[in-house]
């Protein structure tokens, strides 16, 4: 498409960009390219894509410049928690462009190939984590989920006198390769509950311990706090670092980094708080990745000193719009039409009429006048109930033909749980 080709830097000339499929003896100068562009060196990359399960050779795709490899971007197959049960999703990672090459339409060649050879494997949906967030908007992506990093100070983390708590439950502590099985059941029962995730398949799991697991100044190894019933049985785990520091007139500093903290009862989850809260030599705890809606700020005495910062998340793409929606469930019936603008993915530009009554849904091309006109992103950011098509209207960047068409949409897309991705790939 003419309005997609981006300007060459002045005096090089527009070289019309093409992404094409690797071939397998190309993947290790495609790594060090990414590994160029991510500024990191070689070996980090290649240890984690040496014990990768999904590394897909046929999922790389390649921009190049005579002989040399220019740009890459790869994909791994995932099984994604969406509204109405899992389902294939694409999950986008690998995107780096030689730093010599840059603003040259690279990228955007890269992600047009890339659409084009999803929707040919029948994907509906791509997720990534974005380097920098200002990147794929242009390209349909919109954040689908919000993440935050709670810092809750040892001073104010009393818990309320009336959080359940029950003497029964025992902690242990142990190292998380020794207790994976349980780790992996209580993951999986906390990706059943919200949208956004998906499970630890293959050698995730090693890979994402190798990743928490990175030596770090001052910091103790990775450790799992598990808690116990009175059978034995795990129902709340939790990953945490330790770090170590002493200020003026040595008084500790320390601080616990914890992330994942999954609980199959409200009781576990106050244990494993507690337990958190509790360090000796520590005077702050932050806990990495939790949704919007974690339940700590309800059982926090004063929820005023959990601490949020953070937000960045998920980013999502419908890659095959009528087929997306028609695989997801609904909160709400909806009968409406929707105007969809769609650069990248010319396919999915136009008017769908969507009609549900919950369970059941159709989405058909049509000519009908529409009840919103929005961009592909934003369908993106909505899908997983908790990006308000709303907004959208509200800032002007979507727009609403029928007076209270966004507030259904929203509606209808609405999960009772905010989603979130607890796994970096
Ligand atoms: C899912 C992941 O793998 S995340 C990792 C992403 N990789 C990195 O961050 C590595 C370092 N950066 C890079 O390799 C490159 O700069 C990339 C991949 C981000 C961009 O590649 P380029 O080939 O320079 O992008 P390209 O020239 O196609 O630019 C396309 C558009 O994106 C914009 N853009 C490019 N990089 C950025 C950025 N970092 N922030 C905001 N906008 C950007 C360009 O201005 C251009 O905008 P336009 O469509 O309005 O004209």
């Amino acid at each position: 498409m003419a309005a997609d080709r981006h300007p060459a830097t002045p005096g090089t000339g527009d070289p019309g960009w093409e992404a094409a499929a690797a071939s397998e003896d190309e993947i290790p100068e495609a790594t060090q390219v990414f590994a160029t562009a991510l500024n990191i060196p070689l070996p980090d990359l290649v240890d984690t894509e040496r014990d990768h399960p999904v590394n897909d050779t046929d999922r790389f795709l390649l921009v190049r410049d005579g002989a040399r490899v220019a740009g890459t971007v790869n994909s791994h197959l995932f099984s994604l928690s969406v509204p109405g049960g899992p389902r294939p999703a694409a999950g986008v990672t690998g995107v780096g462009v030689l730093p010599t090459h840059r603003r040259r339409g690279i990228l955007s060649a890269l992600m047009r190939g890339q659409l084009a050879d999803l929707r040919r494997r029948g994907e509906n949906l791509a997720v990534l984590w974005a380097s920098e967030g200002g990147i794929y908007g242009r390209y349909g992506y919109g954040r689908a989920t919000r993440q935050y990093t709670v810092t809750v100070s040892r001073a104010h983390a009393a818990l309320r006198p009336d959080a359940p708590r029950d003497p029964s439950l025992t902690l242990e502590l142990a190292a998380p390769a020794d207790v994976l099985p349980d780790l992996d059941l209580l993951h999986r029962a906390a990706q059943a509950e919200r949208n956004g995730g998906f499970p630890r398949e293959g050698n995730w799991w090693p890979l994402r311990l190798w990743m928490l697991s990175r030596p770090q100044a001052d910091t103790s190894d990775l450790r799992a706090v598990l808690v116990r019933d009175a059978r034995g049985r795990p129902v709340g785990s939790a990953l945490h670092r330790l770090t170590t520091g002493f200020g003026h007139g040595g008084l500790p500093t320390g601080r616990v980094t914890a992330r994942e903290v999954n609980a199959l009862t409200p009781a576990a989850r106050t244990a494993l708080y507690e337990y958190l809260f509790a360090t000796d030599l520590t005077v702050e705890t932050e806990i990495i990745g939790l949704p919007e809606d974690d339940p700590l700020p309800a059982l926090l005495a004063d929820p005023a000193q959990a601490v949020r910062s953070g937000g960045a998340g998920l980013w999502l793409r419908l890659v095959d719009v009528p087929a997306a929606l028609s695989e997801r469930t609904y909160a709400r019936p909806l009968d409406t039409v929707i105007e969809v603008a769609d650069r990248y993915a010319p396919w999915n530009a136009g008017r769908w009429h969507l009609k549900t009554d919950g369970e059941d849904t159709r989405v058909e091309a049509t000519t009908a006048d529409p009840d919103l006109s929005l961009d592909a992103a934003h369908l993106g950011a909505a899908h997983l109930g908790r990006g308000p098509v709303t907004t959208h209207v509200d800032a002007g960047t979507a727009a609403e033909h029928t007076p209270g068409a966004a507030a259904r949409l929203d509606t209808a897309l609405y999960t009772p749980r905010a989603p979130r991705c607890d796994t970096g790939f």
